[in-house]
């Protein structure tokens, strides 16, 4: 073979290498650490500069919605992990450093009124997918600027980090396969409703500004000094975007130029990673402030050249593999763990570590006895990343549940399925059934502690315990005892949409069981649902549909079984709106002013009933004023103004 096909092979070979290890990392999966992906790449830098791998930005997913077209392409960043490449970089020009944030990168467009346009992943760097329904719910962007005189006219585009912060991921753990695919996921999800309670908790961080004219002309880093009278610097830009509404982000930011030899700047990056946080950060970002050297110096197909990710490789120890467990998750999909040889990692001692799902363990060679590198990346649990040294015997995956159903396989996962009644799923369903129906006092951990002494396998479990029961467990005592199944027995009575939340239903979210609760009045029509009832409804899709009515099924006798105990209460919202929706003022806004012949209070709960709102001022908005004579107010002339229908209160009251 000749050396020319020999070493074309081997590009090859590190190419789709590359490729997978990208698919995997970005759908949360990762199998090797960040340096070993970028030594691969480096490998692949040498032997091929110009290889088309080199310059795939992100990931492109399958099956994606509705794409954006960047105005300018949302690049990568160049990276080191070298101090003496990181120093021969700084002392080119004066720079600053700031957190390179591990979330997902965004870009936000406004028009010439200030007024949130829409939303855009970055994607492949030229194509992103379509997100402004999602950003609607992130609180922390704001959906119109504060646009000074001087500004108007121009468009702004903000680039930024969307991040999840860490105080807020543990209430959300268990909705993820892990901490970095939480922000994809949860921003990739079709059905945005679903996401709206991790949506409202996410943040967003700015560190870029693109100003376009009303030409959509992009406006140079030269002539945005002159229009908005800033000095040309990365700093004052940014500043730009706080007095236009984004969140101080200036404390990620800080000036650099005062680093003088290695010794100093070694100094910097240790205290920088000791800074305490409540996000993620993979590296430090290091960019030239003058704006206008940034722009000239220009981008390479993968990074613009004026900006430096520094990188640490994380901390790693080596360990063996003592156990393998697994865990049965609510939708039955079974998940594994390694007991691990404890050890020390980055000052913690740690003793388990993820395995993640079956094709995880198959494809790399995990068994007892299996000694491996694991790391720390912001996970709750570590992760395995690499096999050292095979086991003598190898892992032979379960074909059947703990509860001796046979287990399916589904792409990467073992699923329990076929027992409708898995107590091993169950497992989580309890904690998941308590914890929506709120009870005061029972926390997840009682739950669990109960389960755990046998006492409940089901739901309806709950509502059988006596005093006695508990305070055979340890750690109850009379009285915590008692406090327990008091609130467990005043918890019968249950709102529909409530209890159909509390099932755990797949696709079976708090918003969309409102929306079942609302269509369907009485449990018993749940019980009929039909796919085609809920395609009738909107931000239903055949297959969302189908999970449900098909959970719906599986879980008849649990409801059953329930039943026995619990009062179901009808959604009257629902019953009243059915029959206010043929009302001539149901959805109208109504505003009173002078003196009528009833108290307001009066007239404001009988259009409450008929799904009208008594509103306190006239705008564009207002459908009709009601008074008995001309007057003076302000509601009066707003009226006349936004030509809003004005009767009087005989006629206003004859359609009551
Ligand atoms: N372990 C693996 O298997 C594996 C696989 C693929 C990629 N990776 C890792 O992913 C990285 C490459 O991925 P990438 O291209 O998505 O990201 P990147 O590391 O090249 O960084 C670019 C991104 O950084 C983000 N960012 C955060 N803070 C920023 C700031 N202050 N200024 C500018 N940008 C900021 C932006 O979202 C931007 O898109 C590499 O570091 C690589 O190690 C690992
Ligand atoms: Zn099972």
């Amino acid at each position: 073979m000749s050396m020319k096909i020999e070493s074309n092979k081997k590009i090859e070979s590190i190419a789709s290498q590359l490729l997978y290890h990208k698919k995997l990392y970005y759908t949360g999966r990762s199998m090797i650490s960040d340096m070993e992906y970028d030594s691969l790449e480096d490998q692949l830098k040498k032997l091929s500069p110009n290889h088309p791998v080199l310059s795939l930005v992100g990931y492109q997913f399958e099956d994606s919605g509705k794409k954006i077209s960047h105005h300018l392409p949302m690049l990568s960043l160049a990276k080191t992990y070298s101090i003496e490449d990181l120093f021969d970089f700084l002392n080119k020009n004066p720079s600053v450093a700031m957190d390179k944030l591990d979330g997902m990168a965004l870009s936000i467009e406004y028009d010439e009124n200030g007024k949130f346009l829409r939303a855009s992943t970055r994607g492949n760097g030229k194509l992103g997918e379509d997100v402004t329904e999602h950003v609607y719910y992130i609180t922390n962007i704001p959906k119109k600027l504060n646009i000074d005189k001087k500004w108007q006219g121009f468009h702004f585009e903000i680039r930024g980090e969307i991040y999840f912060p860490h105080s807020e991921f543990q209430n959300f753990q268990d909705r993820f396969d892990s901490f970095r695919n939480a922000v994809p996921g949860t921003l990739g999800r079709k059905d945005v409703e679903e996401a709206v309670d991790v949506l409202k908790v996410l943040h967003f961080c700015v560190y870029d500004l693109f100003v376009f004219d009303n030409k959509g002309n992009y406006l140079s880093a030269k002539e945005i000094p002159k229009y908005f009278d800033v000095p040309n610097n990365y700093l004052s830009k940014l500043n730009l975007t706080k007095k236009m509404g984004f969140e101080d982000n200036m404390n990620y930011v800080v000036d650099v130029t005062d680093i003088k030899n290695i010794d100093d700047l070694n100094l910097f990056i240790e205290n920088w990673y000791k800074k305490s946080r409540d996000y993620q950060i993979d590296g430090i970002v290091f960019r030239f402030k003058d704006e206008i050297l940034w722009e000239n110096l220009g981008n390479t197909a993968h990074h613009p050249r004026g900006s430096l990710a520094f990188k640490q490789a994380g901390e790693t120890a080596e360990t063996e593999i003592l156990e393998i467990e697994e865990n049965v998750g609510r939708s039955g999909k079974i998940t594994f763990r390694a007991k691990l040889k404890t050890v020390e990692l980055s000052g913690a001692k740690i003793s388990y570590a993820t395995l993640h799902n079956a094709q995880f363990i198959e494809e790399g060679n995990y068994a007892v006895g299996s000694k491996v590198e694991i790391i720390r990346s912001g996970e709750v649990i570590p992760a395995i990343i690499r096999l050292i040294e095979p086991s003598k015997q190898s892992f032979i995956l379960p074909k059947n549940c703990k509860c001796g159903y046979p287990l399916t396989r589904q792409g990467p996962d073992l699923m329990c399925l076929d027992n409708p009644s898995c107590n091993y799923k169950d497992q989580e369903s309890l904690v998941y059934f308590i914890s929506s129906l709120d009870i005061m006092g029972v926390s997840d951990k009682i739950v669990l502690k109960i389960r755990e002494a046998g006492l409940v396998q089901e739901p309806a479990d709950f509502y059988k315990l006596t005093v006695e029961d508990l305070i055979q467990i340890e750690g109850f005592a009379q009285k915590s005892s008692e406090n327990v199944i008091a609130a467990i027995q005043n918890s019968k009575k249950i709102p529909l949409a409530k209890f159909l939340t509390s099932l755990g239903l797949k696709r079976g979210g708090a918003v969309k069981c409102q929306e079942v609760a609302k269509k369907c009045i009485h449990l018993k029509n749940v019980l009929k649902l039909k796919v085609e009832d809920l395609l009738e409804e909107k931000g239903w899709a055949q297959k969302s549909a189908e999970d449900f009515v098909e959970s719906l099924k599986l879980k008849e006798k649990i409801i059953q079984n329930l039943l026995h105990y619990v009062e179901v209460i009808d959604d009257e919202s629902g019953a009243l709106i059915q029959s206010q929706s043929d009302h001539p003022y149901f959805g109208k806004n109504i505003c009173i002013t002078g003196s009528l012949s009833r108290p307001r209070e009066e007239y404001k709960k009988i259009l409450d009933t008929v799904g009208a709102k008594l509103v306190s001022a006239v705008s564009s908005k207002t459908d009709l004023l009601v008074c008995n004579e001309a007057s003076s107010s302000s509601k009066y002339k707003d009226a006349i103004k936004h030509n809003v229908k004005i009767v009087n209160e005989e006629e206003f009251s004859s359609l009551l």
